[in-house]
């Protein structure tokens, strides 16, 4: 029988690490705020965007809200940004993306202090990572590694696949499997038979996008597979969510597996609200503890 790695449960435990950091925060008169940036009115961005208000509420971290149009111009996303930086009662800022295609996503993610970046996305704090440095790391594959080493321990000598190249999970996941001592692949659109090199996988990442597309076929009977993709689609006449992995399928081989939605999702909005904790630390001249 594969266990289900229940993503809900883990996020409740870090969120209630958050809370207990939050609490000597404010003891020392430290009150950690969070400032979500939203342009346009992407309806999907908007259900984020409430999911970690409400969870920024529950473990009092204070969260501000910036609403720009659609038509908004990059100056003045770029305005909103640089006042947030300046805003010492102000330790995290989130630029929800994707952005309106007409802003340079590049050139507004830039613009974050690095320090109070933390969906980590900033090129110093991607730098950092590879280099292994304690930087803010991004919160999907920082969640999956909390997954991963709730499931499994110590990931040392494992090999792991990580499916997809994106800046925002493929490639910092990849990273953070390096550091734990996992061999890493990353299997991608070019890949020439992607299905044989996943088979070889202890740990299977999947962040492609691509709704169901890693079948049974692809896993190795015993191997963890931690499914990122959240993909809408239309079946039997109704709207529900799938991941990247045809879970009923995999699952009759798998050691342990995430469901989607209840698994990475919300360990995503914990680990932001853990980044914004270890953001006002740092700059509040807290000590920071290790995280792990
Ligand atoms: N700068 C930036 N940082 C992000 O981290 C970021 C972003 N932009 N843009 C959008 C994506 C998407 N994202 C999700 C977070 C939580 C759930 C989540 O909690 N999902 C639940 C509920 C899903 C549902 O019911 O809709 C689950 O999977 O169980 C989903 C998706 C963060 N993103």
């Amino acid at each position: 029988m594969s266990q289900l790695i229940d993503g809900k449960a883990a996020a409740a435990r870090v969120l209630a690490e958050v809370k207990a950091e939050v609490e000597r925060l404010h003891a020392q008169d430290v009150e950690p705020a969070l400032a979500v940036v939203l342009v346009g009115d992407d309806p999907a961005s908007h259900v984020y965007v409430r999911n970690k208000v409400l969870r920024a509420g529950e473990v009092g971290i204070r969260s501000l809200e910036y609403r720009l149009p659609a038509e908004a111009s990059a100056d003045e996303v770029l305005e909103v940004v640089a006042a947030l930086n300046a805003d010492p009662a102000v330790h995290g800022i989130l630029v929800q993306l994707p952005l309106p295609k007409h802003i340079d996503e590049v050139r507004v993610l830039e613009a974050i202090d690095p320090g109070k970046d933390v969906d980590g996305f900033h090129s110093e704090n991607v730098g950092g990572l590879s280099q292994g440095r304690n930087v803010l790391t991004p919160c999907t594959p920082a969640g999956c590694m909390r997954l991963l080493h709730d499931t499994l321990g110590d990931l040392s000598g494992k090999h792991a696949v990580v499916v997809g190249r994106s800046n925002i999970v493929g490639k910092p996941m990849a990273a953070l499997l390096l550091a734990a001592n996992c061999s890493i692949s990353v299997v991608h659109s070019r890949s020439v038979e992607p299905e044989k090199l996943c088979r070889l996988a202890d740990i299977v990442i999947a962040a492609v996008g691509r709704p169901r597309l890693i079948d049974a076929g692809w896993i190795k009977p015993g191997a963890v597979v931690i499914d990122v993709g959240i993909n809408r689609i239309e079946e039997d006449g109704r709207s529900r969510l799938v991941g990247d992995v045809d879970f009923a399928a995999v699952q009759q081989v798998t050691a342990a597996i995430t469901p989607v939605p209840g698994g990475v999702g919300p360990m995503t909005i914990a680990m932001l609200m853990h980044n914004t904790v270890l953001a006002a630390r740092q700059q509040t001249g807290q000590a920071i503890q290790e995280a792990r």
